[in-house]
């Protein structure tokens, strides 16, 4: 089975990071600029263009892609489900978390679009044309679509274009352009996403429970201490963990009392507030590491 992976830009080294985690360990070879073979004789890499990695999919150079939904959506779109998909389409099997990022409308701060029916017999300059042409016939307007491959935010300034379709993240890049959002056109994050014909192969399944495991693990932290038994429910009342704590009996302290040691998994938010409220009932020798995989 081959996974396509962004070979370089924002999404490479997160993607390579997740499928660390996951335990798919990429090995280092001197090809690595197109195959990578990983730790499981099963699996192994194929390194594309983010933009390209969902025509591969398609095509059967991969079974499983790594890249952004707006990629997806602009290669032919992705249905909302599995039963959903043709032959021809992509499943998308998991939301990763990351490379979270919006498709947006905007057009000049100072100028006369503020809605998007302004921009009907308009230009909207744009590395999404399908994704535009989409979102045009969903809203009902008629306006020109003009493709660029960088530099968008600039179009709108040289009468290249009346507005741009664009991503934007922390929306410096629109601002630094003098650029407003008039609408919201797509939100994207990095998904995995399959061929429909793979998606109930037991390999597959396997990829999506490893890096399901990374997701969960991610934001939570697994609690061990001891404790007084006869505190043990005052205890399990402030971590309520997941499906309840393991309990597991210990030596008895020097005065001879029942203690017992108690693990949990828990939101790393809760962790501070946890902390002082176990060492109010009673519990001592608290120790908080990082989970790397949490297969639930
Ligand atoms: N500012 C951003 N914040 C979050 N995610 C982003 C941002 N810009 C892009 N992305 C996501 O990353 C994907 C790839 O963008 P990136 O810039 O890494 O690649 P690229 O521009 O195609 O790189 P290159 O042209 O060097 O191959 C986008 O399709 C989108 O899903
Ligand atoms: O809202 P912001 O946080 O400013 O992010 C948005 C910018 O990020 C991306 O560009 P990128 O940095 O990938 O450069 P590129 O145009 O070379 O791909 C995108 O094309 C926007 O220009
Ligand atoms: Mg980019």
């Amino acid at each position: 089975m081959r996974i396509a992976v962004p070979n370089k830009g924002r999404l490479h080294e997160p993607t390579l990071s997740l499928l660390e985690r996951a335990g798919l360990h990429v090995e280092e070879t001197a090809d690595r600029q197109l195959y990578a073979d990983t730790v499981d004789p099963d699996v192994s890499i194929l390194f594309a263009r983010a933009a390209d990695i969902p025509e591969y999919v398609r095509d059967g150079a991969a079974d499983l892609g790594i890249t952004g939904l707006d990629q997806a959506a602009e290669s032919g779109g992705v249905p909302d489900s599995a039963s959903e998909a043709g032959e021809d389409d992509l499943v998308d099997l998991l939301d990763l978390g990351y490379g979270s990022c919006k498709l947006v409308l905007a057009a000049p701060e100072d100028g006369d679009i503020s809605v998007v029916s302004d921009l009907d017999g308009g230009t909207i300059a744009t590395e999404f044309p399908a994704v535009t042409r989409d979102y045009l016939d969903r809203v009902g307007v008629d306006a020109d679509v003009v493709t660029v491959t960088g530099a968008t935010e600039l179009t709108p300034h040289v009468d290249m274009a009346d507005a741009i379709v664009d991503i934007t993240s922390t929306g410096t890049t629109l601002k630094v352009n003098r650029l407003a959002v008039i609408d919201d056109v797509l939100d994207s994050s990095v998904r995995l996403f399959a061929r429909p014909d793979v998606v109930d192969d037991p390999k597959v399944e396997q990829v999506v429970t490893a890096f399901e495991s990374v997701l969960a693990a991610d934001g939570r932290r697994y609690l061990m201490m001891n404790a007084p038994k006869a505190r043990l429910d005052e205890v399990k009342d402030v971590i309520p963990g997941l499906g309840g704590p393991t309990v597991m009996d210990v030596e008895a302290d020097e005065e001879g009392n029942g203690m017992v040691a108690v693990h949990a998994v828990v939101e790393e938010h809760d962790v501070f507030a946890t902390i002082s409220e176990l060492k109010a009932v009673g519990a001592s020798g608290i120790l908080v590491t990082e989970i790397e995989r949490l297969i639930e």
